[in-house]
């Protein structure tokens, strides 16, 4: 579905993607990194809002740069991006038509069908009247999502779509896109560590500008296995840790012989993988590798 290679993008001086390979396939895939690791410039080169600097993209094995190709694949995608502008004034129905206009519906009774459709997926049938500015702001991200749905897309790009909400709606989008991932391609960049837990089959972890890991959900989480334990005081040579609810100190790292390790979350792997690298204590893989551990 989504092939990229060698992908870099340069803002002036900054390398924001340092040569980046992955594909994407069906179900979804978390996109995981620090800030500034590159997550959203990777995903505005694959919504073909930015032409790369170097490397090769290709979309339904399309190439974006080619002017009809990139229209078809805009056609093909939805893409819910980190800060959706919003006109206040809309209603969330003449929002999502306004979005279902610019993706060229041009049938307008279709058009009006199919925005009942999206909005309805997202639990938003009852406030589709409202003004945007009169709803909450977990009620706009998933306006936007309802915007990104339009046309049922192959591919989904997902930016840090659940930043506002609350539990019980990250739970309810959780279930939505979980359901989206069955025969769709979904990408989800995040900063939440649960969600990928919850929703991916894979996970790409991206650290400035470069692939650190991609593989298993669960393969993430194993990399931390025997590498996490608890300690009464702050561990020195620990490369992550914090002190817990019930005052004792979880670290992760190399733990000191006879400490007792603990279960190993997704967190956990990605903790020890950032800080690891960041320490030179971990080896960097090379783009597009997964480091030991990680099996899809
Ligand atoms: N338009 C731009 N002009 C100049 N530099 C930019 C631009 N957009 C991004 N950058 C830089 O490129 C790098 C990658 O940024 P990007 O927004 O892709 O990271 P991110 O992983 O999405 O971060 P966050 O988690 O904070 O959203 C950062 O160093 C950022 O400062």
């Amino acid at each position: 579905m989504v092939q990229v290679t060698g992908l870099t993008v340069r803002y002036r001086r900054t390398v924001a993607l340092d040569g980046v390979t992955l594909s994407l396939g069906t179900g979804v895939t978390g996109l995981l990194g620090p800030n500034g690791a590159g997550k959203t410039t990777l995903l505005r080169a694959l919504a073909t809002v930015l032409v790369p600097s170097d490397g090769s993209l290709s979309v339904f094995g399309r190439d974006p740069l080619e002017p009809r190709s990139r229209q078809e694949i805009r056609r093909r995608l939805g893409y819910l991006p980190q800060a959706p502008g919003f006109h206040r004034h809309f209603t969330a129905f003449e929002f999502v038509d306004y979005v279902a206009i610019l993706k060229e519906h041009t049938d307008r009774a279709a058009r009006h069908e199919e925005v009942r459709r999206v909005l309805d997926a997202v639990g938003l049938s009852e406030v589709r009247g409202k003004k945007l500015k009169a709803l909450s702001g977990g009620m706009r991200q998933r306006v936007a999502l309802a915007s990104a749905l339009i046309g049922d897309p192959e591919l989904l790009i997902l930016d840090e779509p659940t930043v506002g909400l609350d539990p019980e709606q990250r739970l309810r989008f959780r279930e939505l896109v979980a359901e989206l991932g069955e025969g769709r391609t979904v990408l989800l960049s995040t900063h939440q560590t649960e969600d990928v837990s919850a929703l991916c089959h894979r996970v790409v972890v991206l650290a400035a500008g470069r692939v650190r890991y991609d593989g298993s959900a669960r393969g993430l989480g194993e990399l931390a296995d025997g590498r996490v334990w608890f300690s009464p005081e702050r561990e020195p040579r620990a490369v992550a840790g914090w002190r817990t609810g019930t005052g004792l100190f979880r670290n992760i790292g190399a733990p000191p012989p006879g400490a007792q390790t603990a279960d190993a979350t997704l967190e956990d792997g990605y903790l020890l993988l950032n800080s690891a690298a960041e320490s030179g204590m971990w080896p960097e893989p090379e783009a597009g590798t997964r480091p030991e551990g990680g099996t899809r």
